[in-house]
C-alpha cells in the first residue's frame, strides 16, 4: 500500500517515534521510505542510528520531497511550523497531523487550498501495535485518503473515524489515556511491594493483569460490570479491594482526569487562534 510512498515526519519526539517503530515493525513501510525533521541535532542522530531512516533538519525541504507529511510537533509550534513548509507542500501531498487540539481549520488556513488534511489522535501503544486512533478528514481529503489514513494506523493498532467535534474528547480518553494506565501499573506496582513482593515480580503481576483484563473486556465483547461481577466471589477478596476503591473515589477521579484532559485539549486548540 506504501510501498512506492515517501513518508515524512516534521517532529522527531515521543509521538513520532512510537510511529516510526510500530509501521516498520508492522512492515507497513522500510526505513528508506521516511525522513524525520527536528530542531535538536541529538534527536536526529538518535533516530537515525535506532532505525536507519534518513535525518533531514530542513522541514521545508522534507515537507517538499514526500507523499505522506505527519506533523508531529507540539501544538504549540505547530503556526511556525506551518509557515515553514507552506510554500513547499505539494498538492499531491497527503498532510496528516496528530497535534492536540490543533483543528483541520487551522491547518487548512495556512496551507495552500487543495491540499488533503486529515487530523488524527493516536496513542503511544502504536509503537507495540496496540494503538488507539481516530481520524477526521479535512474537506479537500477524499475518500481514499480516508482509507489510506486509516489503513495506516490500523496497522498500528484500531482505527475510528469521528467528526472533529469529538476529537478534543479522544485526546482526553485514549490520547492521553496510556498515562492513566501507566500511573495505575506503576501504584499497582507499588501495592505489590507493598505486600511483599520483589518490585520485578510486583511489575509483572500488575502491567499482565491490566492487560488481561482489556484483552477480555475487547475479546468478549461483555460489559466491564459484568466481568468484574466474575471476580467478585460472595464474601471474598475482590469484593473487598472495589469496596475500597469505590471509598476512595477511584472511579469520579477517572472520571474527572478525562474531563480535565479534554479541556485542556480544547484551550489549547483556541490559542492556535489567538
Ligand atoms: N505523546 C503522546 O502520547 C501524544 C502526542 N500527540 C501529539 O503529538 C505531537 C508531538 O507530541 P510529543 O511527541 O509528545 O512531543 P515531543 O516534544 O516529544 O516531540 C516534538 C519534537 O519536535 C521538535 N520540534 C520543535 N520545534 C520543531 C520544528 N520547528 N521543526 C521540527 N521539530 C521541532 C521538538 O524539539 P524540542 O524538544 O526542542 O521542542 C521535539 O523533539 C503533539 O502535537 C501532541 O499533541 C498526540 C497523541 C499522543
Ligand atoms: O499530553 C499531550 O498534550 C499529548 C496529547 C495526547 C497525549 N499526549
Amino acid at each position: 500500500m506504501l510501498e512506492h510512498k515517501q513518508i515524512g515526519f516534521i517532529g522527531g519526539g515521543a509521538m513520532a517515534e512510537a510511529l516510526i517503530k510500530g509501521m516498520l515493525k508492522a512492515g507497513l513501510v522500510q526505513p528508506n521510505q521516511i525522513t524525520v525533521s527536528d530542531v535538536v541535532a541529538d534527536r536526529l542522530s538518535y533516530l537515525t542510528n535506532t532505525y536507519d531512516i534518513s535525518p533531514c533538519a530542513d522541514a521545508q525541504q522534507t515537507a517538499g520531497k514526500v507523499d505522506i507529511l505527519f506533523l508531529t510537533v507540539k501544538p504549540q509550534v505547530i503556526n511556525n511550523v506551518l509557515d515553514t513548509i507552506a510554500p513547499a507542500v505539494s498538492k499531491s501531498t497527503i498532510v496528516i497531523s496528530i497535534a492536540a487540539g490543533v483543528t483541520i481549520a487551522t491547518l487548512q488556513n495556512k496551507l495552500p487550498a487543495g491540499i488533503a488534511i486529515v487530523r488524527v489522535m493516536p496513542n503511544t501503544p502504536v509503537a507495540v501495535g496496540a494503538g488507539m486512533s481516530a481520524i477526521s478528514l479535512g474537506k479537500y481529503a477524499n475518500p481514499q485518503t480516508g482509507e489510506l489514513a486509516a489503513a495506516i494506523f490500523a496497522s498500528v493498532g484500531r482505527v475510528v473515524t469521528v467528526e472533529e467535534s469529538v476529537m478534543d474528547a479522544v485526546t482526553g480518553l485514549s490520547g492521553s489515556g496510556p498515562a492513566y494506565a501507566f500511573v495505575l501499573i506503576d501504584a499497582l506496582t507499588d501495592a505489590g511491594v507493598r505486600v511483599g513482593f520483589s518490585r520485578q515480580n510486583a511489575l509483572l503481576l500488575a502491567a499482565q493483569t491490566l492487560y488481561g483484563a482489556a484483552k477480555m473486556v475487547l475479546d468478549t465483547g461483555e460489559h466491564p460490570a459484568k466481568l468484574r461481577d466474575m471476580v467478585t466471589s460472595p464474601g471474598g477478596t475482590a469484593i473487598a479491594g472495589v469496596h475500597m476503591l469505590e471509598q476512595k473515589g477511584v472511579r469520579a477521579a477517572l472520571i474527572d482526569a478525562v474531563v480535565a484532559a479534554t479541556n485542556r485539549s480544547r484551550e489549547m486548540g483556541k490559542r492556535q487562534h489567538e
